[in-house]
């Protein structure tokens, strides 16, 4: 089916047909004017159309346009001021939205929108007194605007070059939107600059904004601190320490020491910046503030884009261990900044790969084909050089593989009853050698070197063939990624698999597979086997 690569909304003056026009060049796509349509069906002027029908038919003939549009033109798509407000619309835009498509409100300064509608005539809304028309329409229209539209793009002061620069970098973007019966919706963009999105996910009612943080990602959090301010938030920059030093229960209490003394309220919201230790410790901060408050993640790792900030799973580490004290609670959204990858060293970029091809296993054998038409250049990341090379495509593209991965199994099981265990292939053996390991091997190296051993044990239980065994060594052999460990006994493995959190009284659960993009559950599999497969991966 076709349909529009952008739809544009806004004010009449906003320029949807100017900075369309504009957009569509620079992207080399088609580019219709809802308006144009409507006069080349009707046969006659819309000021003409107004006067002989009358508004109402007019918004008929301009729903029947608009609604066929939508599945059928493929370029970018200006609507005409009004037509967001006709029911059958907003369903055709929600449906147009559901299925990944952009509605992108232009949202001019009214100053200048209103002066240029004004321009020209030709607006039969606009009738009389022009500018206190203009004005009582952005009234009623601004928040069913804000509501209908996905992307917000504000243009004060901009040429329509500037503009559209703007717009094209927004419908660049790919929203991954997560939703589930007990979800709260949200949507996770990945794109260059998407952080420029930071207000419109935190919405008007907060005051105060906590930008928790640590110190690598400094350049990146002096980025969200002018955007929260340019939008008029009292915004609070909290730095934590490093990595899992800040995943403790010393610094969640500083911080909620901090957010007493400044007054934070129910209302006020909190942005965590940085790789999945700070998104998860912002996040827990979050769901523990006066019983939970808004929270947007800004991950800045690829292992966080695609994996720690997108789930809804928040905590902080205790003596006895990782992640064990924390609640499910899902953000406001997730801006996926490419530019923030900028700054992130090679090997951890490589590490977070180890979960993109955990998550092409169980489901996706897109993204396995991905990682091997590319694996030279993804195993190459250099961020000095990333977003102006082709790579920066291959990894928005991985990235949203994988999210829409993570966001299938949390959608249907926010809180790990049965599917969402799945995403716990290669963890069952990755988990215990981070812990023997003293959490110094990262832990996609120790999730790659886990899928080896989850696919040598449904090798040993007939559920696939050697073949496919080899190919996930060669497979993230060719990314960096470690395939095999010896650095432990068996014993000591074996204690730490039965403390895994799928195992079930002293019975072992773990997720093999039967087939690419088939995972199953293996309850209690038979001693040799687990014993056997270990042995295989340590040579
Ligand atoms: N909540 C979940 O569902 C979930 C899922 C997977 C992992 N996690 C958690 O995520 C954490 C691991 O995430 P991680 O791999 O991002 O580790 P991390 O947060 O420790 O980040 C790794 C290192 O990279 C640095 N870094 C991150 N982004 C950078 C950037 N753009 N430029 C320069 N340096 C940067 C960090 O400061 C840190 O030193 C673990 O605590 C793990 O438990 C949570
Ligand atoms: N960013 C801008 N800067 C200067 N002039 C603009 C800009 N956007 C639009 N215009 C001009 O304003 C007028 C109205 O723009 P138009 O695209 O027709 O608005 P809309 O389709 O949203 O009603 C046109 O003359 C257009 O060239
Ligand atoms: O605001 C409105 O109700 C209208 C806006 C016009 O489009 P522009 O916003 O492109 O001027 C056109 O569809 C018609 O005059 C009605």
């Amino acid at each position: 089916m076709r349909r529009p690569v952008a739809v544009i909304i806004g004010m009449m003056g906003a320029g949807k047909t100017r900075v369309g026009k504009e957009v569509a060049r620079m992207m080399n796509l088609p580019f219709a004017d809802a308006d144009n349509e409507i006069e080349h069906d009707a046969g006659m002027r819309i000021p003409e159309y107004f006067e002989k029908y009358g508004e109402p038919e007019f918004r008929e003939l301009e729903s029947d346009v608009v609604l066929d549009m939508l599945e059928d033109f493929d370029g970018i798509f200006s609507l005409g001021g009004g037509a967001p407000m006709t029911p059958s619309i907003q369903e055709g835009l929600a449906r147009y939205v559901a299925s990944g498509g952009k509605v992108v409100y232009l949202m001019a300064d009214p100053e200048e929108a209103m002066e240029r509608a004004n321009r020209g005539g030709g607006r039969p809304m606009l009738n009389g007194d022009a500018n206190m028309r203009w004005k009582k329409l952005y009234k009623e229209r601004d928040p069913v605007f804000r509501r209908v539209a996905n992307v917000h793009v504000g243009t004060r002061g901009q040429s329509p070059q500037a503009a559209a620069r703007k717009l094209m970098e927004m419908i660049d973007q790919r929203i991954v939107h997560v939703t589930g019966s007990t979800i709260e919706p949200y949507d996770v963009r990945i794109g260059e600059g998407v952080m420029g999105q930071l207000a419109q996910v935190l919405g008007s009612k907060p005051v105060k904004v906590a930008l928790i943080h640590t110190q690598p990602v400094q350049r990146h959090s002096d980025r969200a601190r002018t955007l929260l301010r340019q939008a008029g938030y009292d915004a609070y920059d909290i730095i934590i320490p490093d990595a899992e030093a800040g995943k403790t229960i010393e610094v969640a209490n500083g911080i909620w020491q901090r957010l007493g003394d400044e007054g934070f309220t129910r209302s006020d919201a909190i942005v965590g910046l940085g790789g999945g230790a700070a998104t998860d410790l912002a996040g827990f901060v979050a769901a523990t503030w006066m019983r939970g408050i808004r929270y947007v993640n800004c991950p800045t790792s690829l292992l966080a884009m695609v994996d720690a900030s997108t789930g809804g799973k928040t905590g902080i580490n205790t003596p006895q261990g990782k992640n064990l004290v924390g609640s499910f609670y899902t953000p406001a959204g997730v801006l996926a900044d490419l530019k923030s990858l900028t700054s992130l060293p090679n090997d951890i970029f490589i590490e977070g790969l180890g979960e993109v091809v955990k998550s092409g296993f169980i489901m996706d054998p897109e993204i396995l084909q991905i990682l091997e038409d590319y694996a030279d250049e993804l195993r190459a990341f250099d961020g000095s050089t990333f977003l102006d090379s082709d790579l920066k495509d291959v990894v928005a593209e991985l990235i949203e593989h994988t999210v829409s991965v993570k966001a299938y199994h949390v959608s249907a099981d926010l809180k790990e009853a049965g599917l969402r265990e799945f995403l716990n292939y290669g963890h069952t053996l990755g988990h215990a050698i981070e812990k023997l390991e003293h959490f110094r091997w990262r832990h996609g190296n120790a999730v790659a070197v886990g899928c080896v051993y989850a696919a040598e044990l449904s090798h040993l239980l007939g559920y696939i063939d050697q073949d496919l065994v080899d190919y996930h060594r060669s497979l993230l052999g060719s990314l960096g990624l470690p395939t095999s460990w010896n650095n432990g006994t068996w014993d000591d493995v074996l204690a730490l698999m039965h403390r895994d959190k799928k195992a079930r009284g002293n019975k072992l659960r773990f997720v093999v597979l039967d087939r690419i993009g088939h995972p199953i559950h293996l309850e209690d599999p038979p001693a040799d086997a687990v014993e056997e497969a270990f042995r295989r991966i340590q040579q």
